[in-house]
C-alpha cells in the first residue's frame, strides 16, 4: 500500500523562483527510496515539505499525500499529529534535532510521554530501552550528558533514537552520515539497515553519494535542478544509467570506489 505519494509536488521562493519542479514520487509501506543529485537539486526541501517544514514564505503546490494526510495546505495541528507518528527525520546534523540545553533523556523523553503516555520509571525504562536499541554503550550516562558531552556519532545515533521513538511509518533520513567519521558512517549505515527492517519501515534516504543510496535502498530516483530525471531499481541504474547526468553520478561513484580500493591495496 502507498505510504507517502508525492504529485506535481512544486516549491518556489516568495519571490517566484523555482526550486522544486513539478515532482512526483511514492514509498509504499516498507519501502525504501533513495533521494540522490547533488547540492542544491532540492531534495532536502523535498523531505522537508513531507513533514510540512519549510522555510516561511515558500509556496508549495502539487500534493503530498502521507498515510491518509494531505499535507500540503495542512493546519499546524494536524500537522504536529503526522510528525513522529507517520513520518520522522534524521538530519545531517544531529545538533539541528537536539537541544543543547536539555539532557539527552529528556528529549528522548518527550516524545515518549507526549506519543505513549509514559510516565516515571517506566518513562526511563523507555528512555534507556531506546538508547540500547541505537547501540549506544553505557545508557544510563548518555541519558545524563548534554549533547555536547557526547560524540557526533553517538549524538547521531540519539537523534535517530528520538526519531524511532513513536514507531513512525517511514523514516526520513536526510544525509545522516555526511558528517560523521568515514569509520563511523558504516556503522550508522548499518544501524539504519538493521532498525529499519526490525521494525518494518519505509524509508526516504537523501543523499549525494550512489554508494551510501545503494548501501540503504531498493529504488533511487535521481534529481537535478529540482527535477526527477531517472527513478530505477538502484542496482539497474548503477548498472545501466540511462541519463548523462546519472552516468555522470555513477561514474563519480566508482571512480571513488577504485581510489579506496586502490589506498586498501596499499
Ligand atoms: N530558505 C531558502 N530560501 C531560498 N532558497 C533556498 C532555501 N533553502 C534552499 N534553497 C535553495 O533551494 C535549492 C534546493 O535546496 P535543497 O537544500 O533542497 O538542495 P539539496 O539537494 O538538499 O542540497 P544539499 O545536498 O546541499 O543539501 C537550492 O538551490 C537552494 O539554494
Amino acid at each position: 500500500m502507498t505510504l507517502l505519494d508525492i504529485h506535481g509536488l512544486t516549491i518556489r521562493t516568495a519571490d517566484g523562483h523555482t526550486l522544486v519542479d513539478d515532482l512526483s514520487l511514492t514509498v509504499a509501506g516498507g519501502e525504501r527510496l533513495g533521494l540522490i543529485g547533488e547540492s542544491g537539486s532540492g531534495k532536502s526541501l523535498t523531505t522537508l515539505a513531507v513533514l510540512g517544514l519549510l522555510p516561511d514564505g515558500m509556496t508549495v503546490t502539487g500534493s503530498i499525500g502521507l498515510a491518509g494526510t494531505q499535507i500540503v495546505g495542512a493546519r499546524e495541528k494536524h500537522l504536529t499529529r503526522v510528525r513522529g507518528r507517520d513520518a520522522a527525520i534524521v538530519f545531517q546534523e544531529p545538533l539541528t534535532a537536539l537541544d543543547p540545553l536539555m539532557r539527552v533523556g529528556r528529549q528522548i523523553a518527550e516524545p515518549l510521554a507526549r506519543r505513549q503516555g509514559l510516565k516515571g520509571t517506566e518513562l526511563q525504562r523507555a528512555v534507556t530501552r531506546a538508547l540500547e536499541q541505537v547501540r549506544l554503550p553505557e545508557p544510563d550516562r548518555i541519558a545524563r550528558a548534554y549533547p555536547h558531552e557526547i560524540s557526533g556519532g553517538q549524538r547521531q545515533r540519539v537523534a535517530l533514537a528520538m526519531a524511532l521513538a513513536c514507531e513512525p511509518k517511514l523514516l526520513i533520513a536526510d544525509e545522516p552520515t555526511t558528517a560523521l567519521d568515514v569509520s563511523v558512517q558504516a556503522e550508522m549505515l548499518d544501524l539504519i539497515d538493521t532498525l529499519v527492517r526490525e521494525r518494518d519501515m519505509a524509508v526516504l534516504f537523501v543523499s549525494h553519494d550512489l554508494a551510501v543510496v545503494a548501501r540503504v535502498t531498493d529504488r533511487v530516483l535521481v534529481m537535478k535542478d529540482g527535477r526527477a530525471v531517472e527513478e530505477g531499481d538502484v542496482r539497474e541504474i548503477v548498472r545501466r544509467p540511462r541519463e548523462e547526468y546519472t552516468r555522470a553520478l555513477v561514474g563519480s561513484a566508482r571512480r571513488l570506489e577504485s581510489a579506496l580500493d586502490a589506498r586498501r591495496a596499499r
